[in-house]
């Protein structure tokens, strides 16, 4: 995981006014990224104010987790500026994103499987622990094992141990242990079966109602319209809609494309 500091950004390349006009949220603007050769995002432009949940809908291969990878630190875009809490993050390292607020949720969890699920959640806090240990710690991971009370029961075992959506909660909480302000969730319900995916999603609205700002991304749009107030739809590498859950949902193609409808 490249932890180093990318290229640093041009000055001001987030325009001030409109960092402030989104007061605390993410501002995202002209992002062109890819692997190499191969272009993968298009001129991507999305916000989230503070506090809101948006959804990122999008098929398989459309370029989510490039976004998402491009959002963290942890992929640097060919052009364009990512601004949180009207700072400019664009040149900043994954490292100094989580320490700026910002905390990903990586798609298949990636879990530290020879440590325990207490480890895991601790290595989320790790900046707050070290070279002092911050007195909350103790406070936030009560807090984790009250959302997940599954986590509690199994916080001895080995992360390799639980099942997919165990992996799931314990990838959620260990991001929450660094208090993020925005909570970047890649297709949190991939691979799990629908009732793991109704405990996630629930867990998900909780911390939003709590005052989290979420961006999530999805090919489950049912559950993500039931879950945020905004969508994005990508499709290859372009924001090609945008609007309310309740406007998207009701778009005939929208419904053929992500509904099966
Ligand atoms: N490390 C990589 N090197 C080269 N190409 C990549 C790499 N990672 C992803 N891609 C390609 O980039 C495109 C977008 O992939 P991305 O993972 O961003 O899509 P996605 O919308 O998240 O889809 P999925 O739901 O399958 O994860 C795909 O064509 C994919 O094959």
């Amino acid at each position: 995981m490249p932890d180093a500091a990318i290229a640093p950004a041009p000055e001001g390349a987030v325009p001030a006014s409109t960092a402030a006009s989104l007061g605390d949220g993410l501002v995202v603007r002209g992002i062109h990224a890819g692997y190499g050769e191969m272009r993968v995002l298009h001129g991507v432009d999305i916000e989230v104010a503070a506090g809101e949940a948006v959804c990122l809908i999008g098929a398989n291969g459309m370029g989510k987790t490039t976004l998402m990878r491009c959002l963290a630190g942890l992929l640097r875009p060919y052009e364009g500026t990512v601004g949180f809490a009207g700072r400019n993050l664009t040149g900043l390292s994954a490292a100094a994103r989580v320490r700026e607020g910002v905390a990903l949720v990586p798609e298949g969890r990636h879990v530290f499987k020879p440590m325990t699920v207490q480890e895991n959640l601790e290595m989320g806090a790790y900046k707050r622990l070290w070279p002092r240990r911050d007195p909350k710690v103790a406070a936030d991971l009560a807090h984790i094992y009250e959302i997940f009370p599954r986590l509690k029961e199994r916080r001895t075992s080995l992360a390799g141990t639980l099942s997919g959506g165990e992996q799931q909660m314990l990838a959620i909480g260990r991001a929450l242990m660094s208090r993020p302000r925005l909570l970047l969730l890649d297709e949190p319900s991939m691979g799990l079966a629908p009732r793991v995916v109704q405990e996630i999603f629930a867990v998900i609205r909780r911390i939003s109602a709590e005052g989290l700002a979420i961006l999530l991304t999805e090919q489950n749009a049912r559950m993500a319209f039931r879950t945020v107030s905004r969508c994005y739809v990508l499709s290859e590498g372009q924001i090609i809609s945008e609007g309310t859950s309740e406007k998207l949902a009701a778009d005939p193609a929208v419904k053929a494309a992500y509904l099966g409808i």
